[in-house]
């Protein structure tokens, strides 16, 4: 079953609890949440305290994406806001097998993230200690930008390497997520969507998640 992961990245900050209810009402399964630092990634976005403030808003499971240096120094305080699951990037965990335990250990679920070029033979041993591998089709740090085709291979790498290990995960892509790229990410193994633009650009949330939805379907 696909899943489908607005990011608020896309939405209107001044309208956030508004934008939230849109896309719950208009069908999506989870909530992206973005998060940089200006370190990791080249822009700066939203921190704890928006968390917490959305968290009453929405009863959509709190997808938390940390494009931050030394992510180790925040997780608490997300998983306190109220995340549900946090992700960190493999290229910015120095102990990557202790930073996801320790996102367990504030009784959350744990993903790990790889950006475009990493390879993912980088997350063979954590694995099986995973709940979710987010693969990023863009550069992170902005919305709007092309999906990178060049990442759908990896998706099928991950989908083999949690077969082979017997683990089952959940396989995210983000970035430059469409109508048109949507069916390659599903087609090779990805069962949840994070899209910003193609939802948020669009004044009916409900007829975009549709879309995506029946995309995948054909
Ligand atoms: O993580 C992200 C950027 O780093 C965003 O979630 C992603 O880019 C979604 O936006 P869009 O669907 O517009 O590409």
């Amino acid at each position: 079953m696909i899943r489908i992961a607005p990011s608020i990245l896309s939405a209107d900050f001044a309208r956030l609890a508004e934008e939230i209810r849109s896309v719950e009402e208009g069908g999506a399964d989870w909530l992206h949440v973005d998060v940089m630092d200006g370190r990791f990634v080249p822009n700066i976005t939203i921190g704890p305290p928006v968390v917490a403030a959305i968290r009453p808003v929405t009863k959509l499971p709190l997808d938390v994406h940390l494009m931050i240096a030394d992510p180790d120094r925040y997780i608490p305080a997300f998983a306190k806001a109220g995340a549900d699951i946090i992700s960190v990037h493999a290229e910015a965990c120095v102990h990557l097998h202790r930073t996801i335990h320790f996102i367990k250990e504030q009784g959350v679920k744990a993903g790990v993230v790889l950006n475009p070029h990493t390879p993912v033979e980088t997350i063979r041993h954590v694995i099986a200690d995973v709940d979710l591998v987010l693969l990023m089709t863009v550069n992170p740090g902005f919305g709007g930008q092309a999906f990178i085709p060049s990442v759908v291979p990896k998706i099928r790498e991950v989908a083999r390497l949690a077969g082979e290990q017997n683990k089952a995960l959940d396989i995210e892509v983000d970035g430059g997520v469409n109508a048109k790229t949507a069916p390659l990410c599903a087609e090779a193994g990805a069962n949840v969507l994070v899209a910003g633009s193609a939802i948020y650009n669009e004044a009916d949330r409900a007829a975009a998640i549709r879309a995506l939805r029946e995309a995948c379907a054909k």
